[in-house]
């Protein structure tokens, strides 16, 4: 039997602005050395969970546990042992990249070599730069840098390839790669579903302050939620079916109709459509709602 070191505890975790309950009520553990994502939609309370577990933010009720420690009351040592990367950082920006990060590697009691965190996050032309003076993806490196310069044994990652180039992102994810096999304990936020796919052992759903689905990635939502759907068209309607055997059902519509059934379509739901079917369609209309495109397929 395998048992699990929790590394983060979280139960009944509420947050109330007024009468708003931007957390209502949400049970999660985090096991040491997974990476763990919180996904869901603008406004969901995922920043205000991750706030408060990093200390940052109080909660009004429930009960949270970091390291074994309440994050309402970390002391400096506790806080040495966590990375943070915040979803948007407050930089002044007049120092330099390097500068920056000697800085904060001073702050922490066996910190990484600067010089090759600042490669990882690939800023080695930039490390005499003044962070003012770089592009907003350049600067979320430098956040990012900033997060495991410390060798966190818990890293917080808040929305962080947000503005990333493609190649930036896939670079990011070989970094945390590099950071999971030496067993870093990962809470990741993310809107990208490929990124929490590619990243994630399990990942928790959150809509409206409420956890709707916990689960390991390639299980959110159910099995049924990942039957095949296929879909035709036959006597001027539209049909559809779910089932585990796309192909033999494909086979008795040729059989039936023809060699080329009209607007004939396999659909392997991806995560995406798990995800959106999971938060429900209120969230449709969020304005800035990730894109409905299925080429998020889970990777692992
Ligand atoms: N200080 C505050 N006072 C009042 N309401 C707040 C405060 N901070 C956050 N909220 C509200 O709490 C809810 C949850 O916000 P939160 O930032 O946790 O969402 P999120 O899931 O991180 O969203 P996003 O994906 O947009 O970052 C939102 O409706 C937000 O408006």
């Amino acid at each position: 039997m395998t048992t699990h070191e929790n590394v983060v505890e979280v139960r009944e975790l509420r947050k109330i602005y007024g009468h708003f309950a931007a957390v209502d009520g949400i049970d999660f553990d985090i096991h040491r050395g997974e990476t763990f994502a919180l996904l869901g939609p603008n406004g969901a309370g995922k920043s205000t969970t991750i706030e408060i577990l990093e200390g940052y933010r109080d909660r009004t009720s429930g009960d949270a546990r970091v390291l074994g420690v309440d994050p309402g009351r970390g002391g400096l040592d506790w806080k040495a042992r966590l990375g943070i990367v915040l979803q948007s950082s407050g930089e002044s920006g007049n120092v330099t990249v390097i500068e920056q990060l000697r800085h904060f590697a001073a702050l922490y009691p066996n910190p990484r070599d600067v010089d090759e965190v600042i490669a990882a996050v690939g800023l080695q032309e930039k490390a005499g730069t003044l962070i003012r003076k770089l592009s907003g993806g350049q600067r979320r490196r430098v956040d990012v840098a900033v997060g495991i310069v410390g060798r966190p044994e818990l890293l917080f990652l808040d929305e962080p390839t947000t503005g990333f180039d493609p190649e930036a992102r896939r670079s990011f994810w070989d970094l945390i790669r590099t950071l999971q096999s030496e067993g870093t304990t990962i809470l990741l936020t993310t809107h990208y579903l490929d990124e929490a796919a590619q990243l994630g052992d399990r990942a928790g759903v959150i809509a409206g302050g409420r956890m709707v689905d916990l689960a390991p990635i390639g299980e959110l939502g159910g099995a049924d939620a990942r039957t095949p759907l296929v879909r035709w068209r036959e006597a001027g309607e539209q049909r559809e079916q779910r089932t585990d055997a796309p192909g033999a059902l494909v086979a008795a519509l040729i059989d039936r109709l023809g060699p080329e059934p009209d607007a004939l379509e396999v659909i392997r739901p991806s995560l995406e459509d798990v995800y959106l079917d999971l938060i429900g369609r209120e969230t449709s209309t969020s304005d800035d709602a990730e894109p409905t495109t299925t080429e998020t397929e889970v990777a692992r």
